[in-house]
């Protein structure tokens, strides 16, 4: 065979995969997807051009991307850089003065600006906001109880700067939406005090999904989807299935703020929300653009 043959039996198999995408890109045109890029899911700087080119690929062809990205691991980096120690009640960090200082300098500063560096390299025209950009999103004061063991007394423990999204502004997001930009947004809020607020960036992604009445939420994490009790991947979950898999201990730790954010996404009019491995490569395209798609999905018809 020639190399021209060559060439052309290759392309043909690569014209299949547009056609087998085709429906899809159709069916989503014009449609809001929000996909939360976690801390864990930021691989090495390939993973990460990989995922800004499926991005613009997504705008590209009609879809309008809105990104929110995470940073944990990151600023635990720089946190034990600088000494200052971090504890986490119920996976939200509890943040003092200093440490909203450094997460603010970690998620807004470098995280954001080399996620639009790299989308906007691969083609795209990304712009990178913090909950504080346009009023974007307003925060409230997030309080925890807990029950002290002697004395059997629910407490109010303070976490300190640590916010839950209390509004946003939708109309902004859906300007810039509406253009050919991607927005990039950290999780960090303003107060109605005038403070800086921390955010869970799954919280945050989910309740920009709802604002703007997202088609699906993608939450990008660092296992392949909600592994049930036998070990094994849960492709479709509903909404009796997650709240019994929490009750029983089998999704625990950072998943549990990641199902919540699923329930509350779907529940508060999102079609569908998936959480799925973001190490994989083009995981967002196979999410989108293939009938089986990655990871766990929760349907709005299974709540
Ligand atoms: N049932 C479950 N299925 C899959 N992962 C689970 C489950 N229960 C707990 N987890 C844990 O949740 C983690 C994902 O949450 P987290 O570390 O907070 O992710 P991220 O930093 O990407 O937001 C997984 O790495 C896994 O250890
Ligand atoms: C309140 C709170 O816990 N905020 C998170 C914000 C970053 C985040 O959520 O990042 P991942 O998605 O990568 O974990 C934090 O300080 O780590």
């Amino acid at each position: 065979m020639s190399d021209k043959q060559e060439y052309q039996k290759q392309w043909l198999k690569q014209a299949g995969v547009l056609i087998e995408a085709l429906p899809y890109m159709r069916r989503y045109a014009g449609k809001t997807f929000v996909i939360k890029y976690g801390g864990h899911a930021m691989g090495d700087s390939e993973r990460a051009r990989e995922f800004a080119r499926d991005i613009v690929l997504l705008k590209q062809v009609g879809l309008n991307p809105v990104v929110v990205h995470g940073g944990g691991p990151q600023i635990a980096k720089m946190l034990d850089r600088l000494k200052i120690q971090s504890s986490f009640v119920d996976g939200l960090r509890v943040t003092d003065e200093a440490t909203v200082e450094i997460v603010e300098m970690v998620l807004s500063g470098r995280i954001n600006k080399e996620i639009v560096a790299s989308i906007n390299e691969a083609g795209g025209s990304a712009i990178g906001l913090s909950g504080k950009d346009g009023n974007l999103v307003q925060a409230k004061k997030v309080t925890r109880t807990r029950r002290d063991p002697d004395s059997n007394i629910e407490q109010v423990l303070d976490i300190g700067f640590v916010g839950d999204p209390d509004v946003v502004n939708a109309a902004f997001l859906q300007n810039l939406i509406r253009s050919d930009i991607i927005p990039v947004i950290a999780p960090i809020g303003f107060g109605a005090d005038g403070a800086t607020y921390n955010i869970n960036a799954d919280t945050m992604a989910c309740a920009i999904a709802k604002a703007v009445k997202a088609e699906r939420l993608l939450l990008l994490t660092d296992v392949s989807g909600v592994l049930g009790g036998d070990g094994e991947l849960i492709e479709n979950m509903t909404a009796p299935e997650a709240h019994r898999l929490i009750k029983d201990g089998v999704i625990h730790g950072g998943m549990v703020p990641k199902i919540e954010s699923l329930l509350d996404a779907v529940e508060g009019g999102v079609s569908g929300a998936v959480i799925m491995d973001g190490r994989v490569p083009h995981a967002v395209l196979l999410e989108v653009f293939t009938e089986h798609g990655v990871g766990t999905i929760l349907r709005r018809e299974d709540i």
